[in-house]
């Protein structure tokens, strides 16, 4: 899934298909794992300044300043390609052709440099690869532990498409309980559980709290999708059937449920990551039965392959010795392309 999902950002942001390029993948694969691990890393400096010097001793600070600089060498060699005149023009524009485009024409009221442009880059990378892979993951496992919703939702999604081959957006669309369960999975499993940390300004009171200026404020999105005080029925349960008739949503409009932030800072690619995680999801259900390792022996036999429709006539062994039909490699293929990518 973050292979899948990383491919898609690297073909929106700067037309990249790194899946199809060894080294340069794993050059960028280890990068973005790097960076993961600093953004979870406890950081001294961040909470108590005065004890910064534990991330020197420790390493932590030449880890992070190698991770920028290795990074910075890596979107420079991708921005001098997009400025190249002789490079070949693709049919789309990708993210990097615009924002390149504004630096040139610098029509903000503020300069728009480089290293804006890298940073931008930066932040969709890590905030659009993790996550939603990280979504169909969890709603995986939630469904292959709840066999009767795996039953419902394989039902809604396979009536849908009727003898087509794969699930596309508009199909989406018509399915209620297939959408309860992405919702059911991200109120109990929010991918990014603190969101992003927030400074005040300046001096607040919120829910009886002083709040000093310039005080780093957390907010518990993980906690707030399971407060029993919003979710009255069972929070803790896996339960897609309780968004079934609700008008509560994640796009920002229902404060109980959170997953992509809220308020002037909320991600701005909810559509983005909605559909990443919908299609995947949807295509990978509807053309197979899952179950979770070690629950039917007899089932698994042969080459492991149950799908709906399975035409496997080629295997390959993945390196964690689980084999891929041809099958599934080709619904992977698919929901890139109807991203349109
Ligand atoms: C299921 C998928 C996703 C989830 C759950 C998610 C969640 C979030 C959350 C919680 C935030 C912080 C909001 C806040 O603190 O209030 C955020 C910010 C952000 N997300 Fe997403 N995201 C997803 C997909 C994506 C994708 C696909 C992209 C890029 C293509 C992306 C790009 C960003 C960026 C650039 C920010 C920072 C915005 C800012 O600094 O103002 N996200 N996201």
């Amino acid at each position: 899934m973050r292979t899948l999902t990383s491919t898609i950002i690297c073909r929106v942001a700067f037309d990249k298909r790194y899946e199809e390029e060894g080294i340069e993948r794993s050059r960028f694969q280890s990068l973005l794992n790097e960076t993961q691990a600093m953004f979870t890393s406890f950081f001294f400096s961040d909470h108590f300044p005065v004890l910064g010097f534990i991330d020197k001793v420790t390493g932590l600070t030449g880890r992070l300043d190698k991770n920028f600089k290795e990074f910075d060498a890596f979107y420079q060699e991708i921005i001098d390609e997009h400025l190249d005149p002789t490079r070949e023009k693709t049919e789309h524009e990708d993210i990097l052709d615009v924002l390149l485009q504004i630096w040139k024409d610098q029509s903000f009221k503020f300069q728009l440099t480089l290293d804006h442009i890298k940073a931008l880059l930066m932040n969709i990378f890590v905030g659009g690869s993790d996550t939603s892979a990280a979504t169909v993951i969890w709603s995986m496992t939630y469904l292959m532990k709840n066999p009767v919703a795996m039953g419902k939702a394989q039902k809604e999604v396979r009536l849908a498409i009727g003898n087509k081959d794969f699930v596309n957006e508009q199909d989406i669309q018509q399915l209620p309980y297939f959408k309860a369960v992405v919702k059911e999975t991200m109120r109990l499993q929010p991918p990014v559980p603190l969101l992003v940390p927030k400074e005040s300004t300046q001096k607040c009171s919120l829910g009886g709290y002083e709040i000093p200026a310039k005080t780093a404020v957390h907010i518990n999105a993980w906690a707030i999708g399971r407060d029993p005080e919003a979710w009255r029925e069972n929070p803790e349960e896996f339960k897609p059937e309780r968004f079934i008739g609700s008008s509560i949503d994640v796009k920002g409009a229902d404060f109980e449920l959170i997953p992509f932030g809220d308020g002037r800072r909320i991600c701005p690619a909810i559509h983005m990551g909605l559909a990443n995680v919908e299609l995947s999801l949807a295509n990978l259900i509807c053309a197979f039965d899952w179950e979770i390792a070690g629950w039917s022996e007899e089932r698994r036999s042969g080459h492991g392959c149950t799908a709906r429709s399975c035409d496997a006539q080629e295997e390959c062994s993945m390196p964690s010795g689980y084999k891929v039909c041809t099958k599934m490699k080709e619904i992977v293929r698919h929901s890139g392309e109807h991203l349109g990518i």
